[in-house]
């Protein structure tokens, strides 16, 4: 089975790509959802966070997302700390996740593969490359937060073109060229190749 990963910047689009993939049958794994859904039920990593962060971070079990995100995004040290407790657990539950599945191929999605180094056990990358300003505005309307927050969550990550250049394939979601047509010329590919694979 192929493994793909799928990433790009903050407000890139790669969960609406994703989406798309999904509709064609191809399971797809979310980090950052499957992040959230460890640091809320996984007891160890729970606990390395209220450590980390105090217990103000969790408000009736669950994750206060604005607060950490307030804390992290702002002091390079600590996300480093939060990636450290995060990254290895999410990277483990994505790998548990593809075994389990006997399609020709999965999609993993995330947006830090490069920088959590976990792009190394996937046959293709996919990027998703937006123009700035679009990408900027999409993060601020999709989770309610100012251009400056957007703006800090993207100097924390890794420069987009060097982002784009280390992918073996780019999805151009600038809202003028259409992204089915792009989604099925790789699923093609990916579907060609994983039966050469095999
Ligand atoms: C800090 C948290 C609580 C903020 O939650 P929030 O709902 O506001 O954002 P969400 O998780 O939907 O992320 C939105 C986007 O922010 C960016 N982002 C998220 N985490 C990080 C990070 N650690 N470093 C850089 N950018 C990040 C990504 O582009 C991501 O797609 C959350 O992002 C988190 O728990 N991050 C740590 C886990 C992680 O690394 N997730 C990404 C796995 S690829
Ligand atoms: N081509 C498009 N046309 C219209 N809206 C779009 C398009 N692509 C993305 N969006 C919107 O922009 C927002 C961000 O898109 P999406 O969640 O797919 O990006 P992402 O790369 O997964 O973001 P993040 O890294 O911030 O989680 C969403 O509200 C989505 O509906």
């Amino acid at each position: 089975m192929l493994k793909i990963g799928l990433t790009g910047g903050i407000g890139s689009g790669k969960s609406t790509v994703a989406k798309i993939f999904n509709t064609l049958g191809i399971p797809t794994f979310d980090a950052d959802a499957a992040a959230k859904n460890i640091m809320e039920n996984d007891a160890k990593v729970k606990a390395q966070l209220i450590n980390a962060f105090g217990k103000e971070i969790f408000a009736q079990n669950l994750l206060n997302k604005k607060y950490l995100a307030e804390i992290v995004f702002k002091d390079a040290a600590k996300l480093k700390l939060l990636n450290n407790i995060t990254h290895p657990a999410t990277i483990e539950a994505a790998k548990n996740w593809i075994d389990e599945q006997s399609t020709p191929y999965v999609i993993k999605e995330a947006a830090l593969l490069f920088e959590a180094k976990s792009a190394g056990d996937l046959d293709f990358i996919i990027g998703v490359q937006s123009p700035i300003q679009l990408r900027i505005q999409r993060a601020m309307r999709r989770s309610n937060i100012s251009e400056e927050a957007v703006m800090q969550r993207i100097e924390k990550q890794m420069d987009n073109d060097e982002k784009m250049q280390l992918c073996d394939f780019v999805i151009l979601n600038d809202e003028q060229q259409a992204l089915l047509p792009q989604v099925l010329t790789l699923n093609g590919k990916f579907v060609d190749n994983a039966i050469k694979k095999s």
